[in-house]
């Protein structure tokens, strides 16, 4: 029987890592995952001062990965990744000259996730799809540009100020899959309110190429809402595959969305389509559907537009909480129905090739 890389993850997940008291999948410190034929190869990355107290977790995974029905030679090594120099200052400074789009090196898709407005669930739809496409096996990173309100680390269960192996170069955290880098990680608090916009843009551009972000089937950019600095510098700075625009059903939030898909039509970036979030309230207690935000407003404006309805998500009590409780619904509660749309998006946006 071929060995997979899903059997040889699963397997792995039965491993808890002593420090972080997840899985060491889920920890993020399975690195170098490789299979060829029944030979099983991945690095195991953790601090330097730790790896004596690592070595027993080593060798638990390399027993658990041997373990499984058809492998032959098993080979796991324990890395030290290095915290000698601190991260680069994200520094307030200019953007660099002008210049037409870039490609991200490594990064085959960028898709920009945006709002007309705040607190429509943009963040929480970034963290969902990001985990639901690495979920499909894509190599997936996310980040968390909403500088004025960074809410990725807490989303995604991650903390600590970002390592950088040179002292210019950040080393992105990694959870459920997901590689991930938050201004907010690089940031002290109140440090970006004062914040203009020529300096919001060269921070940008420095998460964006400084990152190590490594080979990836699909950046998610985490927008700010509205149609500010950071929002007109990603799309004319950075190649943009395409834009997805989440509004509620409101009209308030509907008219703000429209602005945001007027801007990056203006700048030539593809809208992939509109998400409907707190589309209907389902009660937790009982199960009764209520349309708080009215309904179906979304569906006409994307359709008004032109452009795709990518998804319908429900306003659940468990995606908050799932959300504040720093493991998205998506990993925390995988057969739920709000999981189950978010699962499907990226399956769409996979077969779609943009993702
Ligand atoms: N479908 C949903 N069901 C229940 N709660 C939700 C849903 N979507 C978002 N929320 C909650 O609403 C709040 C705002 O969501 P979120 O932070 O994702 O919005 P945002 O548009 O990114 O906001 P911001 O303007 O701060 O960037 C959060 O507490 C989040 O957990």
């Amino acid at each position: 029987m071929a060995i997979t890389r899903d059997a040889v993850v699963e397997a792995l997940r039965d491993v808890a890592d002593p420090v972080d008291g997840q899985d060491i999948v889920t920890s993020g410190i399975v690195r170098a995952l490789t299979i060829e034929g029944d030979a099983v190869r991945f690095v195991m990355e953790v601090a330097p001062d730790r790896a004596p107290a690592y070595e027993p977790v080593r060798a638990q995974a390399e027993a658990r990965v041997r373990a499984l029905p058809g492998i032959g030679k098993v080979s796991v090594l324990l890395t030290a990744h290095s915290e000698k120099a601190p991260p680069p200052e994200l520094k307030p400074r200019r953007a660099t000259p002008p210049g037409g789009p870039a490609r991200i090196p490594g990064v085959k898709h960028l898709i920009a996730v945006a709002s007309g407005k705040g607190g429509v669930g943009k963040s929480t739809v970034s963290a969902n799809l990001a985990c639901a496409l690495a979920l499909e096996g894509r190599r997936t990173g996310l980040l968390d540009a909403d500088v004025y309100g960074p809410s990725q680390p807490r989303m995604l269960g991650v903390s600590g100020r970002p390592a950088s192996p040179d002292g210019k170069t950040i080393l992105p955290m990694r959870n459920f899959g997901v590689t991930m880098m938050s201004m907010g990680l690089m940031l002290d608090e109140g440090q970006a309110v004062v914040w203009r916009g020529p300096m919001l843009m060269g921070a940008l551009q420095q998460m964006l190429l400084q990152v190590q972000w490594g080979d990836l089937d699909v950046l998610i950019v985490d927008l700010p809402p509205g149609t500010g600095d950071v929002s007109m510098t990603l799309a004319q700075k950075a190649h943009l595959d395409g834009a997805i625009i989440v509004s509620t059903p409101q009209d308030v939030a509907l008219i703000d969305a429209r602005k945001g898909i007027d801007m990056f039509g203006k700048l030539k970036t593809p809208i992939l389509g509109m998400i409907e979030n707190m589309s209907t309230h389902v009660c937790s207690n009982c199960g009764h559907e209520e349309h708080i935000f009215g309904h179906g407003g979304v569906a006409a404006e994307a359709e008004r537009l032109g452009v795709p309805l990518l998804a319908e998500i429900p306003l659940h009590l468990d995606v908050r909480r799932a959300s504040d409780g720093g493991a998205p619904i998506v990993v925390s509660q995988p057969d739920h129905p709000a999981a189950q749309v978010f699962r499907q998006l990226a399956r769409r946006l996979v077969a779609d090739g943009v993702a």
